[in-house]
């Protein structure tokens, strides 16, 4: 039987690919060879990690990929190898002859793969293999792998059957997805919408493929092994602007190049910053999407809007936004997390009054074990103050062990009598509150946008999946009770992103001291939805995709993810609790003196 598989989707693949790389099919001889030797004497676990490397070694070799292809074993990204199409061209009848173990081929979405080296090597046994020589595999094959898996293996490929044409694309970096609910409402084509103009589109056309082709890479690769975000893509992204759009519209946008003249920094509103924030959150790497600046997004504005000498605040933001140096907030604690009035780091004035010496504690700071600035709230006279302090003596991090990937640099940092300049209180002292809670609910409101993004990938992933996995002989989807599960998820994501953008709206347009009195409470209630919904699609997406669900690699591998670090949103910039509570209280506080 013929299908079209679902994990990848629409026509006209593999144009404008390079040709076949002769040395790439060399090194899959030699490299095969090895790889029986080693198999023979390993078992499966072993098997399936040096599966991972032998093939990125030989693309590596094969300079098809660079260094985002090194020690995961199941690193994969659809952008990392591109495919050339097999110009050769058999007949079934002639692939029905190759059923051995010397000569073992079988067709996959119309084109011939020979797995006669692969078949010892292959994570899921010789004896599915065997089963198929020979035979059409497509639907046998999608109902078990992503199609990522065809991209990365590309070079088993031989040729094409004679007379067809494959169904099945490579997304190519940029593009839309053509999955019901995989988009927001405002890129679906015919629906129209309110908030976004020419300029937010053409941002979010530049942003999807620099995250595509650049961003993902590297994510995926951090988010298996661990490393932080490279000084290379920190380079490209300043350069680019994206560092400078991170932190939302403002001035420090004016005048600045914004992907290559994608929109002017002048033009820049919230509906561009949701796109930013959306657009980077479709990597599904919840560790190095906190480890990619996250910490310069939260703690960068106390340092524009407090600083008090010019000369001084512009070297902090240009050498942040240059990528020169990193940025992150430091404000919890072990004594304090969401009770931001607890902290009891402290800072003590000199007797000459020139400097502040602090000690103390921070934890849960998010890419402080590779920052050079501390964005710090610190407990001073009669109140809380906020100080910029400087990587250098008595300044240690320590990475913290979460449910994340390291790559977001999570850390423990001690401040032991650290002297630190009067120049670089930010704000007035003892009334660092305020400088804390002004970007309070900016942060949130980011969270809230990356959240939900992250969440419709969750649905989209739940809706290829129930549609191409096949169990008790028809299709997930085919049965009430998965349509009922997807039903709510769509339901939950499309009500919390209209409810985001009505936020959004009025950001834009509502003034700042406006905002704090009546936006606070809103925004801490979007999010509080938005995570609980996250927890409610974390607990579906599992029991749709079964075991896969729970698997670090292979198939499930984003529910995993999802599901293992849907909470971090739950937590982090005020827990769900506190953040309903706000929106009750400030509910309360506008509620009419006059009883209705
Ligand atoms: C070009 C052909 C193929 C390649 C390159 C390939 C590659 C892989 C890889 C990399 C995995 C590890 C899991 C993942 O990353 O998704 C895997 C797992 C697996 N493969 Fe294949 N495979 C191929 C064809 C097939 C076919 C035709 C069948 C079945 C008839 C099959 C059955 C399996 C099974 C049962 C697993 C384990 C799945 C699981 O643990 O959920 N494979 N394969």
């Amino acid at each position: 039987m013929h299908v079209k598989p679902q994990q990848a989707c629409v026509e006209g693949w593999r144009k404008e690919l390079p040709p076949p790389v002769n040395i790439l099919a060399n090194q899959r001889r030699c490299n095969a060879k090895l790889r029986r030797r080693h198999v023979s004497t390993t078992d499966r676990g072993n098997q399936l990690d040096f599966v991972g490397c032998a093939v990125s070694t030989l693309a590596n070799k094969a300079s098809q990929s660079s260094h985002y292809l090194d020690t995961a074993q199941n690193f994969q990204s659809s952008q990392a190898i591109e495919m050339a199409p097999p110009a050769k061209t058999f007949t079934r009848d002639e692939v029905r002859e190759h059923t051995t173990e010397d000569s073992l081929w079988c067709v996959i979405d119309s084109i011939v793969y020979d797995l006669s080296e692969f078949v010892m090597a292959h994570p899921g046994g010789e004896s599915v293999l065997h089963q198929v020589a020979g035979q059409d595999a497509t639907t046998a094959f999608y109902n078990l792998h992503r199609q990522e898996v065809l991209t990365k293996y590309a070079d088993l490929a031989i040729g094409t059957i004679e007379g067809e044409k494959p169904q099945v694309i490579v997304p190519q970096p940029g593009d839309l997805s053509p999955v019901p609910y995989a988009e927001p409402l405002w890129l679906v084509q015919h629906f129209k919408n309110p908030y976004y103009s020419d300029s937010h589109r053409r941002l979010q056309k530049a942003l999807r493929e620099f995250t595509d082709k650049h961003l993902l890479p590297e994510a995926q690769e951090c988010e298996t092994t661990g490393r932080h975000i490279s000084q290379d893509m920190i380079d490209l992204m300043s350069k680019k602007g994206i560092l400078h759009m991170r932190l939302g519209p403002g001035k420090h946008l004016h005048g600045v190049d914004l992907l290559d003249g994608a929109v002017k920094g002048e033009e820049f509103d919230y509906f561009h910053d949701l796109i930013v924030a959306q657009e980077f959150s479709r990597t599904m790497t919840r560790g190095f999407q906190d480890g990619n600046m996250a910490g310069m997004t939260i703690g960068l504005t106390a340092v524009l809007n407090f600083a008090k000498d010019e000369a001084w605040k512009k070297t902090i933001a240009d050498s942040v936004f240059s990528g020169k140096k990193k940025l992150c907030l430091a404000i919890t604690e072990a004594f304090a997390g969401s009770d931001v009035a607890g902290l009891r780091t402290t800072a003590e004035r000199t007797p000459d009054g020139k400097h502040f010496i602090v000690n103390g504690t921070k934890k849960w700071i998010t890419n402080g074990t590779f920052c050079d600035y501390f964005v710090t709230g610190v407990r001073t006279g009669k109140g809380l103050s906020v100080l910029l302090i400087e990587r250098g003596e008595g300044v240690e991090t320590k990475p913290i062990k979460t449910s994340y990937s390291p790559a977001a640099g999570t850390s423990y940092v001690t401040f032991d009598n650290v002297k630190v300049p009067v120049e670089n209180l930010l704000g007035e002292e003892n009334k660092g509150i305020h400088v804390i809670l002004s970007n309070f609910n900016h942060e949130r409101w980011t969270m809230a946008c990356g959240s939900i993004r992250v969440s419709r990938m969750i649905v989209e992933e739940c809706l290829k999946w129930a549609n191409q996995r096949l169990v008790f002989g028809k299709r997930l989807i085919d049965q009430p009770v998965i349509r009922q599960k997807l039903a709510k998820m769509i339901s939950l994501v499309e009500a919390n992103q209209s409810w985001l953008e009505t936020v959004t709206y009025q950001m834009c347009h509502m003034p700042y001291k406006l905002q704090a009195q009546h936006l606070a409470g809103p925004i801490g209630l979007l999010k509080m939805s938005i995570t609980r919904t996250a927890h409610e699609l974390a607990d579906e997406a599992v029991q749709i995709w079964g075991g896969r669900g729970l698997t670090q690699t292979g198939m499930g591998k984003h529910i995993e993810m999802f599901h293992r670090t849907y909470k971090f949103d739950s937590i982090l910039g005020g827990a769900e609790e506190i953040l309903g509570d706000l929106g009750v209280r400030q509910a309360v506080k506008n509620f009419p003196k006059a009883m209705l």
